[in-house]
């Protein structure tokens, strides 16, 4: 199973030495790839401790950028202690989106579950 990582525990990896960054809910140390980045790696430094992915996605990566988070993933992102607010929108998140659309149409299903005997 995936290892969970609060945002504070990511956050605590945020030097040159040892820098780990969260998007699209999943955590990746970047640390060997910090002089690689075309982006430079200040940008990556600051990026730790948070919710980075709308800065990925704003930049518009490529699909070798993607194809290449791969290669950094040591985990998942614990958001069950992140206010809502600050959860990407679920269009953003695909597998997210399919949980979220899925709760909610069971919600809806018990609502109407008067019509059915
Ligand atoms: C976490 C893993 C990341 C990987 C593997 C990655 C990879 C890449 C790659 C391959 C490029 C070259 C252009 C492309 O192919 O899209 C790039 C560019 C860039 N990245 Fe990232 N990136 C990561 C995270 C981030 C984050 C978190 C930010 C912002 C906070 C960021 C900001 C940028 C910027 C600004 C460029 C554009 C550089 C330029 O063309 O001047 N990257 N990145």
């Amino acid at each position: 199973m995936a290892k969970l990582y609060t945002l504070a525990e990511v956050g605590e990896h945020n030097t040159r030495e040892d820098c780990w960054v969260t998007v699209f809910g999943k955590v990746y140390n970047v640390t060997t790839f910090l002089d690689e980045h075309p982006g430079g790696d200040e940008i990556l430094l600051a990026a730790t401790g948070k919710d980075a992915t709308d800065e990925f996605d704003d930049v518009g990566h490529s699909h070798d950028a993607w194809a290449m988070l791969e290669k950094y993933y040591v985990g998942e992102l614990n958001k069950s202690n992140i206010p809502t607010k600050n959860i990407p929108s679920p269009a953003l998140l695909p597998t997210k989106g399919v949980d979220h659309r899925g709760k909610k149409r069971i919600t809806l299903f018990t609502s109407s579950s008067s019509w059915f005997p």
